[in-house]
């Protein structure tokens, strides 16, 4: 598999929505390679798989300090360096990237592994390909599915991402597995935009709301757009959500 990085952090997205696993310990694995293109993705240096020549993991966590190995890596020392890494404390593996489920045989092979030595699977996902998620759904225990805001300009065709994204959370939900939806939300994202994907989301899944960092919404218009979602889902389905990891200073 063509990874990034390994390393143990806490999870930093997800405030308290059910599914998320805010404040809880993870070793994170990190895939290179995504076919979209957020505008403001902070993993962009990883999202062409092919320039990621080295995958690096953390030697101690908060270190700042990496040991490097050549991608792609081999399923047993990516296996070695998550065991060297558990601190006894964590909560569950998170899988992210770039996009973990373009690489799925990978991604269903390392999961099987770590569902065997007893831990549990959050999934990181765009969502976009529900093919995929059908495939891995089966192996997780948590995910965050993205809806990707049309301000994220992650594709050409918005709104067919969104019902994928949609169809995507389906499958977790019916495959048992505790899923939410997460939005990133910007200066420029509309209400009507948010009143759509929260009608999408009613009765299915929770929703985390996102600022986008570095944060450039203002509070009057974030708490506006979280009363529509408020008052299209329930007000126990929509929570705050914002990037802990980055205030903390960790990765
Ligand atoms: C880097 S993505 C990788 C997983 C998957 N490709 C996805 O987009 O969901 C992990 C999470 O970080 C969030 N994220 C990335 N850049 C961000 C930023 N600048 N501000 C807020 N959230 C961001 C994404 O929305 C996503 O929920
Ligand atoms: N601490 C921490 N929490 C996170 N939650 C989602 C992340 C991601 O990049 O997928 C992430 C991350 O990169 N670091
Ligand atoms: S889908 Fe995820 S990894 Fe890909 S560009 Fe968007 S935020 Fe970055
Ligand atoms: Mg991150």
């Amino acid at each position: 598999m063509i990874l990034a990085e390994i390393f143990n952090s806490w999870q930093g997205e997800g405030g308290s929505v059910e599914g998320s696993a805010f404040g809880r310990r993870q070793i994170f694995v990190r895939f290179a390679g995504c076919d979209l293109r957020c505008i403001w993705c902070d993993s962009r240096a990883f999202i062409s798989a092919p320039s990621v020549k080295k995958w690096r993991y953390e030697v101690e966590p908060f270190t700042g300090r990496f040991e490097y190995k050549p991608n792609p890596a081999k399923l047993d020392e990516v296996v070695d360096v998550i065991l060297k890494l558990d601190t006894g404390d964590i909560h569950s593996i998170s899988y992210t990237g770039g996009e973990p489920t373009l690489q799925v045989k990978s991604l269903k092979a390392l999961m099987e592994r770590m569902k065997e030595l007893g831990f549990a699977n959050f999934l990181e996902t765009h969502g976009g390909i529900p093919e995929l998620i059908e495939e891995v759904a089966p192996l997780v225990d948590y995910a965050s599915v993205d809806i990707k805001d049309e301000t994220a300009r992650a594709t050409e065709n918005w709104r067919e991402l969104v019902l994928k994204e949609v169809e995507s959370i389906r499958i977790l939900k019916k495959a048992g597995v505790k899923t939410y939806a997460k939005l990133v939300v910007t200066k420029d994202t509309k209400e009507e935009n948010v009143k759509w994907y929260a009608e999408l989301l009613k009765g299915l899944a929770p929703l985390a709301i996102q600022p986008k960092e570095p944060i450039d919404i203002f509070q009057s218009q974030l708490m506006r757009l979280y009363n529509i979602a408020a008052k299209v889902m329930g007000r126990d389905n929509v929570g705050l959500s914002f990037q802990v990891h980055k205030y903390l200073n960790v990765l």
